[in-house]
């Protein structure tokens, strides 16, 4: 059977069940934030074992008439691999995978505080003002929704800048998993300068895995106020697009996809300026970030990355960039040579010499 348009009725409905998933992708969202609200990878946790959804309810007070739509729930969360669905003792029961096992909340490794963060539905409704983003230059989303920039209403609103200083400290932490192996990364170095480095969970990291190595975290005020520091880590309140405080080597995770082209090369600028005066010392700025690369990665990868470009494009006219795109900028920042290597499974390590 062929429609008017000459296609196939098979692609015809491949396409509708392609528009079906996208239209309900938002459902997708919050019955991830649903069960971060519940606890559930919590109660697993906590039960030791895999939970019969009889326990689950019952631990949950959930009422009899509303079981079966909790069960529906899970149902769909372990056929996306949230939880593994194993029998015990006759009965279904759900067991916590690698990535429940990231929303239990006491876990160090716990991602709950970024998802609470980005679905939080005052910024994730400035997503509706997509449309007029497109046509509005150099505003981005919440620009429109919220009458200011991210940065903005960070400054404003300290329960969302601890939100948001939480959940970017939780990737770091994920990151960090990684690069505590990227000791070679750090070798010969004397001081290092986290530029934009949150509240330290980097840095803390490099600074205890390097105990004479001086860390220097910079990053907006607002940011450090009340942190503890160390015998090899500080912190400097401050804006890179001004002055970034000297050192061997700057550490950029996470600032470059933030920005436009114009402002990245502004930061890699001041970034060379701050390495620049090392006794002749080659140093080095260290990016971590994505690299695109569609042809060697997974689809999806790809799809993840690409992902991440349009959220950054939409939170700040920010990008995700290929590798093309990231030397276009180095060499215009008037670096020589750069050195990709990967680092966790969608951030590249990216470390550049002038
Ligand atoms: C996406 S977060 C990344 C934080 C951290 N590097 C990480 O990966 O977890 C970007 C950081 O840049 C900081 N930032 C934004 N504008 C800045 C500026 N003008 N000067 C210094 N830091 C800035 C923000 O406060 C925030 O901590
Ligand atoms: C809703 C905003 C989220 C957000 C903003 C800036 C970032 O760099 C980021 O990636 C880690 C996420």
């Amino acid at each position: 059977m062929a429609s008017s348009n000459g296609r196939k009725a098979s692609e015809i409905f491949q396409g509708q069940a392609l528009i079906y998933r996208h239209m309900f992708a938002f459902i997708d969202s919050m019955c991830l934030k649903t069960i971060i609200e519940l606890g559930i990878p919590d109660i697993i946790h906590k039960h030791g074992q895999p939970i019969t959804l009889s326990e689950l309810v019952s631990i949950l007070h959930v009422p009899p008439a509303r079981v079966g739509h909790v069960q529906s729930l899970m149902h769909y969360l372990s056929h996306h691999r949230f939880f593994e669905s194993v029998r015990i003792h006759e009965k279904e029961a759900y067991a916590l995978t690698a990535a429940s096992e990231l929303l239990v909340k006491s876990s160090e490794l716990s991602l709950a505080p970024m998802v609470e963060y980005i679905l939080d539905p005052t910024l994730s409704a400035s997503f509706h003002q997509m449309k007029k983003w497109v046509y509005e230059e150099d505003l981005s989303v919440f620009d429109i929704s919220l009458g200011c920039s991210l940065w903005d209403f960070l400054n404003k609103n300290p329960a969302y800048n601890e939100s948001f200083n939480e959940a970017m400290a939780r990737d770091s932490q994920m990151s960090n998993l990684a690069l505590r192996d990227c000791k070679l990364v750090f070798e010969g170095l004397e001081s290092i300068v986290d530029v934009g480095g949150g509240t330290g969970a980097t840095a803390r990291m490099i600074s205890e895995a390097f105990p004479d190595l001086k860390c220097v975290v910079l990053d907006r005020p607002h940011v450090l106020e009340n942190l503890s520091e160390s015998n090899n880590l500080t912190y400097v309140g401050g804006d890179m697009f001004k002055s970034i405080p000297k050192a061997d080597a700057v550490l950029l995770k996470w600032i470059l996809h933030d920005w436009t082209d114009k402002d990245c090369i502004k930061i890699l600028e001041n970034c060379k300026e701050a390495i620049s005066s090392n006794n002749g010392k080659r140093g080095k700025i260290i990016v971590i970030d994505m690299v695109i690369q569609e042809k060697q990665d997974e689809h999806k990868v790809t799809e993840l990355k690409l992902l991440w470009d349009v959220a950054m494009a939409c939170v700040l006219n920010g990008k995700e960039r290929n590798e093309e795109e990231w030397k276009k900028l180095f060499m215009e920042a008037g670096f020589q040579d750069y050195k990709i290597s990967p680092l966790t499974g969608f951030l590249s390590l990216i470390e550049i010499y002038p």
